[in-house]
């Protein structure tokens, strides 16, 4: 049993898990044929994702098309953010001067303990939201409910940081709006089931430094058990292993670096939606590389106004949507909201 942050106790043998194959390893998914003429490449790209989400939760993506120099560059200047800046320059953005449902700004080391250990998880991080001024597809406008994107920059210390991380932002937006296709035609549905649903994409990035830990992983993690929020993660973790992945045995499963690929990840929003079909696993990071870790995870959500029932493919008179139906943004706000403050505010007992 896993106690997550919601304080919800994830058994590892529940029905669901049971009627699901168990795994010891990754697949790898090759998505040179992501934006391929022929149909049929693109529907058996779509089969292996189904295959990958609902038995792992998790796959590397290789081929995904984002190019190394922005990769590179963001990286680069990820390192510059945390140790270019002293501990003030980087508290003038703290996350805590936004109220407890907002995500942005940066994460001071001992500000965060997923799963409660002993120590507070090893890791400083800095997170933005979709900011549709930088959106690839160049929307228009949206309306003021949907605009709502502060994020906070440290502009005055490090101006062109800015620039590379919205690089590799508006990268991921569009390789997430591609892979969303295939994981519509993997669940039955149209490809462009979801087009409207990701205009104004609830889509954070997040930049992560977790120093070698000595202590072991029953006292402290680098960030601890957990599941994803949103709709679907990518993670860039570079070339420094520490991402585990829990498979139904409780055993933890590495996620050895990959060059060049993406670990895509399955979250909860998806899970719903799919009415369990799909798996979002839970994971952590420890790590015992002996050296520091970078790694730049992509949460990508859907609009923050859509609403989230079960899919037309994936519900049915005897198989009902389990979940309450909520809008993506009341949920992700309460799943914020009880990660940030460690209070546990009744939704549903549901993660
Ligand atoms: O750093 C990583 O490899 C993964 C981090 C993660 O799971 C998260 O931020 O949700
Ligand atoms: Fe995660």
């Amino acid at each position: 049993m896993f106690r997550l942050e919601t304080g919800r106790y994830v058994e590892i043998c529940s029905d669901h898990a049971q009627s699901i194959e168990d795994f010891d390893s990754i697949p790898i998914i090759d998505f040179s044929e992501l934006l391929s003429e022929d149909a049929n490449a693109r529907r058996k790209l779509a089969e292996k994702i189904y295959v990958a989400c609902s038995t792992v939760g998790f796959f590397y993506a290789v081929n995904h098309g984002i190019p190394q120099d922005v990769t590179a560059n963001a990286f680069e200047w990820s390192k510059k953010f945390f140790h270019g800046l002293t501990t003030a320059q980087k508290m003038k953005i703290d996350t805590a001067l936004l109220p407890d449902s907002q995500y942005q700004g940066y994460f001071p080391f001992g500000s965060v303990n997923k799963s409660q250990k002993k120590l507070s998880d090893l890791m400083e991080a800095f997170n933005i939201n979709y900011d549709y001024r930088y959106d690839p597809d160049k929307p228009s406008k949206p309306d003021a409910k949907q605009s709502n994107f502060i994020n906070l920059w440290p502009d005055e210390d490090l101006p062109e940081f800015k620039l590379h991380i919205e690089a590799y932002h508006a990268e991921c937006l569009k390789f997430s709006r591609r892979l969303v296709k295939l994981i519509a035609m993997a669940l039955g549905l149209s490809p462009d089931y979801f087009d409207d649903a990701i205009r104004y994409p609830t889509a954070g990035l997040r930049i992560a430094h977790y120093p070698k830990q000595e202590a072991s992983a029953n006292d402290q993690n680098g960030l601890g058990a957990h599941t994803d929020f949103d709709f679907i993660t990518l993670v860039n973790q570079g070339n420094v292993g520490g991402l585990q992945v829990l498979n139904k045995k409780g055993q933890w499963i590495k996620a050895q670096p990959l060059t060049g690929s993406l670990v895509v990840n399955v979250g909860d929003c998806l899970m719903r939606l799919s009415n369990n079909r799909l798996s979002s696993t839970v994971h952590r990071v420890v790590n015992e590389s002996g050296q520091a870790r970078y790694s730049m995870p992509f949460f990508f959500g859907l609009n923050q106004n859509y609403v989230m029932e079960g899919l037309p493919s994936c519900v049915s008179d005897d198989n009902k949507y389990m979940y309450p139906v909520t809008t993506v943004g009341e949920y992700l706000e309460w799943r914020s909201r009880s990660s940030k403050s460690g209070n546990i505010h009744e939704f549903d007992n549901k993660r």
